[in-house]
């Protein structure tokens, strides 16, 4: 078998025309503008392009970009100051902090300080809980877009297998709820599951958010199984994914590519979060 690939960057781009759309017409209803605001503290370079393209794709889709950078050394005092700012400003929706920060700040400390109805990356313990409860709340980026993708492959989610490799707060949990809530039988393996091969081998889904290279190999995925990659590695050979793609690709019935996979599909969930989180706000209804 050789794997349909799914094409993440075509995705993006189509969740991004449907919300810029909605955006006109949002803008035309309220007379303002939906706001994103996003803080890099520090020069990551990946960071660094991640925020540069969340602005772009933040001023493509119609809404306004308030960009905050911060030298490495500030203090997570100032860093809460300017959380503090953020929520109480009526032009911002969306409230973004670029992870991973530098290790003096408490990165637990400054999600918490950030309004849950602003928190468009979804990574407040309230919009966590609220996830977990199937109430209304803002869903993680990146386990959003792969449900999407998920969902083009398998239009019924209902009854099937799925394993999520990785049990991270942001990826791997969130992404569990989600499968659980369209009725998948979840599992999450991690780094001290005794048999995960066992487990991958019998899934109709894998997603994989372990961030280690190519950890998933071949004869780990059954037959025709769905391969979502959430993996981002830099390693001598390129960027590359959680699952040895070349030999996945030849069992699965459907795999994502690194890049072009599940990436675009981050910042599309972002853009879509934040015209929802102003239609919130406003009382207007969001249609996507
Ligand atoms: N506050 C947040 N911080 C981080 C998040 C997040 O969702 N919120 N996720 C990641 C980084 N990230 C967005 O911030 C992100 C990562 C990767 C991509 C992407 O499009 N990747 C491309 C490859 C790009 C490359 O060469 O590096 C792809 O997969 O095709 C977009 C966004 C951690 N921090």
């Amino acid at each position: 078998m050789t794997a349909t690939i799914i094409d993440g960057k075509a995705h993006a781009l189509a969740l991004r025309t449907r919300v810029a759309a909605q955006v006109a017409t949002f803008r035309a209803a309220t007379g303002r503008a939906p706001g994103l605001a996003v803080v890099l503290v520090g020069e990551d370079p990946a960071s660094a392009v991640y925020v540069r393209n969340k602005g772009k794709a933040t001023r493509d889709a119609g809404m306004e970009s308030f960009e905050h950078r911060l030298p490495a050394d500030t203090t997570s005092d100032v860093l809460l100051a300017l959380v503090a700012r953020l929520n109480a400003d009526p032009a911002v929706d969306g409230i973004l902090v670029q992870l991973p920060l530098p290790a003096h700040i408490d990165a637990q400390a400054v999600l918490l300080a950030i309004d849950p109805d602003k928190d468009v990356d979804g990574f407040h313990p309230v919009n966590a809980g609220r996830l977990a409860i199937g109430a209304e709340g803002f869903v993680p980026c990146t386990p959003l877009g792969c449900l999407m993708l998920l969902q083009d492959v398998h239009p019924h989610l209902a009854g099937l297998e799925a394993v999520v490799v990785g049990r991270s707060n942001i990826v791997g949990k969130p992404m569990a709820q989600l499968l659980l809530q369209q009725s998948c039988t979840v599992t999450i393996v991690h780094s001290r599951t005794r048999d995960v091969f066992g487990h991958t081998r019998q899934a109709d889904i894998v997603v994989a958010a372990v961030g280690i290279p190519q950890f998933i190999r071949g004869d780990w995925i059954k037959p025709g199984a769905t391969v979502i990659d959430v993996g981002i590695n830099r390693t001598d050979a390129g960027l590359v994914g959680d699952v040895d793609f070349a030999a996945a690709a030849q069992v699965a019935g459907a795999i994502t590519p690194v890049p072009g996979g599940v990436g675009p599909m981050t910042i599309a969930c972002l853009i879509r979060n934040t015209y929802v989180s102003a239609c919130r706000r406003d009382g207007v209804e969001a249609r996507l």
